[in-house]
């Protein structure tokens, strides 16, 4: 699957977050988009799921050539950022398999594998309202990395980990991503060394 982004620009109200961008995401490739705190990192991820509109040009999904309709884009992500919110009354099982429900898991794990990954096993009847931030992000990571779909998107990957879930989300990323189109919004660097392709914000303003 490649995704394409044509002269593509976002504002809100008078103010341009970004202008201008043509960039081609290729099934399978890692990227990295990158800028300080309120560049548009988010707003360009938002651009790239379909949950935003661009206000100028165009965003187009296609398998081997063929266009991909706007209402099929969810099924080909995942997606993982510290502002979206999970169902805080659900337990951590319940979470899983509710996700699981709407998305498919890779083939090979089934919720138990899941739980196992997360390493928060104990806190399994547990509601994530009573969840760390940490433990919500973890919950969250193994979520998107554990769909099948083509397209991984991850934003801020590593905001609330700690040392070892920095390192539990790097064994994640290597173990179910290798396949995947990777895209991560960041700028930190241990979330996206494992990316070939950086795409500055600042080139587009
Ligand atoms: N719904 C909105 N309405 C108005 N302005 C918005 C909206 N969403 C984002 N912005 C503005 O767009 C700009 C880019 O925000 P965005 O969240 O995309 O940046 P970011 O690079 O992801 O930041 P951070 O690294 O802090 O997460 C900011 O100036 C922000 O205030």
């Amino acid at each position: 699957m490649d995704i394409k982004l044509s002269a593509a620009g976002r504002r809100f109200n008078q103010e341009w977050i970004f202008r201008d961008i043509s960039y081609t995401f290729a099934g399978g490739q890692k990227y990295a988009i990158l800028g300080p705190n309120g560049s548009g990192k988010s707003t360009l991820l938002s651009l790239i799921l379909g949950n935003l509109s661009p206000s100028e040009g165009e965003v187009s999904y296609s398998a081997d050539g063929i266009a991909i309709p706007e209402a099929e884009w969810y099924r080909q992500s995942s997606f993982a950022a510290p502002y979206l919110d999970l169902v805080e009354e659900f337990t951590l099982q319940e979470t899983i398999a509710f996700h699981f429900k709407f998305k498919d898991l890779i083939p090979g794990l089934n919720l138990r594998a899941v739980l196992d990954l997360l390493g928060l096993s104990r806190s399994e009847d547990k509601a994530l309202k009573y969840f760390s931030s940490g433990m919500k992000q973890r919950t969250k990571l193994a979520l998107a990395c554990c769909t099948d779909a083509p397209l991984l998107l991850l934003d801020e990957p590593t905001s609330n980990l700690d040392v070892q879930g920095v390192s539990w989300y790097q064994d994640l990323i290597a173990q179910f991503a290798a396949k995947k189109m990777v895209i991560i919004g960041s700028n930190q660097e241990n979330e996206y060394k494992f990316c070939d392709h950086h795409l500055q914000i600042s080139d587009y303003k």
